[in-house]
């Protein structure tokens, strides 16, 4: 197996750093605009192999797209992150034009590749990247529900001084602070709604944690996030190389599904090496289903500005 990680910024050295650790490719190459950036850190996880004890090979390269050739995953992570008091969205500009050209240089060396966006505004981004490129809609694969899912986990575990591990829990919708949707009424612990064990004022304060949680990290650091980004990234790769057949909330195009089309929102999909092989229906009330209408009439406003670009 072959993957390419595009961006070898915070995100993407996470995400490549993840990959190698957990061996999930002979091959990995890291691209970067900046000269010399995607170089180092490739040799730099390189130098970590005989610490951890690895053998995926990494290489690094500046401009070269050849040496992406062949890839079976390509994951997307060049462009700007948002700063302080700053929306995703508001990325959309120069992210919109990064994204739609690393997507033609991969695709004339890997034509057949299965591709992971990551850069924001996702949802606008897996949208663009499918447009342009004309490549079959289940090999187009936005990342953010998941890592809304890791985050919505956390809180639910802080709350109920739980293990994480023991929780099952999903965001859906759009991956912004104001689209996405925490489905607390499905969220489990070890089987039980977790609904059972939370007044109703800890549930509200977990949802709309989770809903800014990449804002929070923001204002934090300065920058947006990249441990759990990263690790939320390779876990993607992970089920699509090994075949995992996990189901994870995923960015994808819908055509009728969750009464929605023409558009990419975060839905539960089962993820393996044919990219997202199925969506699946979950049943959500008259409450759920409107807030997944708003978030696609935000998600589609976006949409429309990539025609004024
Ligand atoms: N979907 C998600 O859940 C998440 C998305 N993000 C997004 O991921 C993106 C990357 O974030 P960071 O890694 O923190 O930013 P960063 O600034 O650390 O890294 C971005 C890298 O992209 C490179 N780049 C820019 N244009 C390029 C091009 N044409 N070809 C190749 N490389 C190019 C830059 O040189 C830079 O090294 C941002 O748009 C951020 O908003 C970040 C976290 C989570
Ligand atoms: O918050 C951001 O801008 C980066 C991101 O998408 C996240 O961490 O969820």
């Amino acid at each position: 197996m072959k993957v390419t990680v595009v961006g070898a910024g915070a995100v993407g050295a996470t995400t490549a750093d993840n990959i190698a650790r957990r061996e999930l490719c002979e091959e990995l190459v890291l691209l970067d605009i900046k000269e010399g950036l995607a170089e180092g850190k490739a040799l730099d996880m390189t130098q970590t192999a005989a610490l951890l004890g690895f053998d995926t090979k990494i290489t690094g390269s500046t401009s070269d797209y050849s040496k992406t050739k062949g890839s079976d995953v390509v994951v997307i992570t060049s462009g700007l992150p948002r700063k302080p008091g700053m929306t995703r969205e508001e990325l959309i500009g120069t992210n919109a034009n990064i994204v739609k050209g690393v997507t033609q240089n991969i695709l004339q060396y890997s034509p057949d590749a299965i591709i992971v966006v990551i850069s924001n505004p996702m949802d606008t981004m897996t949208y663009l990247t499918l447009q342009s490129s004309g490549v079959a809609k289940n090999k187009i694969i936005g990342m953010g529900g998941i890592l809304d899912s890791a985050r919505f986990k956390c809180y639910l575990s802080m709350a109920l001084n739980c293990s994480p591990n023991d929780l099952n829990a999903i965001v859906i919708g759009g991956h912004g602070d104001t689209t996405m949707i925490p489905l607390i009424r499905y969220a489990t612990w070890n089987s039980v709604p977790v609904t059972e064990f939370l007044s109703a004022e800890q549930q509200q304060k977990i949802v709309a944690d989770t809903m800014v949680g990449g804002a929070t990290l923001t204002k934090l650091i300065g920058t947006s996030a990249w441990y759990a980004p990263g690790a939320a990234g390779a876990a993607l790769v992970e089920s699509i190389v090994r075949d995992e057949k996990k189901l994870f909330s995923c960015c994808v195009s819908l055509d009728g599904e969750y009464g929605q089309k023409d558009i990419c929102l975060g839905v539960p999909v089962v993820l393996g090496k044919n990219g997202w092989e199925k969506i699946v229906d979950y049943k959500l009330n008259g409450d759920e289903q409107a807030a997944f209408n708003k978030s696609a009439d935000a998600v589609r406003n976006m949409n429309d500005v990539l025609k004024m670009l």
